[in-house]
């Protein structure tokens, strides 16, 4: 069976200052997961907030936190996330880290374990720690990590289909430049978990915006 279709917006896009308002408006607009996007001004261009802020949002929601680490060291966040009440741990392969102990240290603190990679960074790069069982879900980035509001990146589609057709099971994740237009090309090429920002937070109908993520992935499963 194909991994469920799940949908989850990228607070990057919201208030900042309302987190845990917007947070709520997305769930009950019918997201899945709420997407995390850490940021250390140092693997990106770019910062946004850590492990405290991860804690404080968790108080309001019991949704499923998906953190995606755009940082240099992520292996000094895997406490401190699963402490905040993180759910998915998700690297870049990019860093100068062991990724199959970055894995296993997330998994035995009882998160799930995901990998990203940059739009440069080929499939191959992960395929010995998805041969080895330690990913649950792989991110392939559609724009370029640190900023929302990117056009979306067509030419990696390759790149999900082949990491689709190697790993049935494993959730593949696209994150960027995800709307309307874009979906049918991911969810075709067999990503099931989709991260929006922008069209969603951006969107005068919230529950449409996320519906029509959700049921094109559904109907490109059939
Ligand atoms: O990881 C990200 C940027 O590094 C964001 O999650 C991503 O860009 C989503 O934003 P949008 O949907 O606006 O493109």
């Amino acid at each position: 069976m194909a991994p469920a279709a799940i949908v989850s917006p990228s607070l990057l896009a919201s208030d900042f200052a309302r987190m845990a308002d917007e947070a709520k408006k997305v769930i009950d607009g019918g997201a899945d997961w709420l997407h995390l996007d850490i940021m250390d001004g140092h693997f990106v261009p770019n910062l946004t907030f850590g492990a405290p802020v991860v804690k404080c949002l968790a108080k309001h929601t019991d949704a499923f936190l998906d953190c995606h680490l755009m940082v240099t060291n992520p292996g000094d966040y895997v406490e401190p996330l699963k402490d905040a009440g993180a759910h998915m741990f998700t690297f870049h392969i990019e860093v100068d880290e062991d990724a199959a102990v970055l894995c296993d240290r997330a998994r035995a603190a009882g998160m799930k374990a995901g990998v990203a990679l940059k739009p440069g960074t080929p499939a191959e790069a992960v395929h010995a720690i998805c041969d080895a069982g330690k990913v649950d879900m792989v991110l392939v980035m559609t724009v370029e990590p640190g900023f929302g509001g990117q056009k979306f990146q067509p030419e990696m589609m390759p790149k999900v289909k082949a990491l689709r057709e190697r790993y049935p099971q494993i959730d593949i994740q696209v994150d960027g430049g995800l709307g309307p237009a874009t979906i049918e090309a991911a969810a075709t090429a067999g990503a099931n978990v989709i991260v929006a920002g922008s069209s969603v937070f951006g969107s005068d109908d919230v529950p449409k915006a996320i519906a029509v993520l959700k049921d094109a992935v559904t109907a490109a499963a059939k």
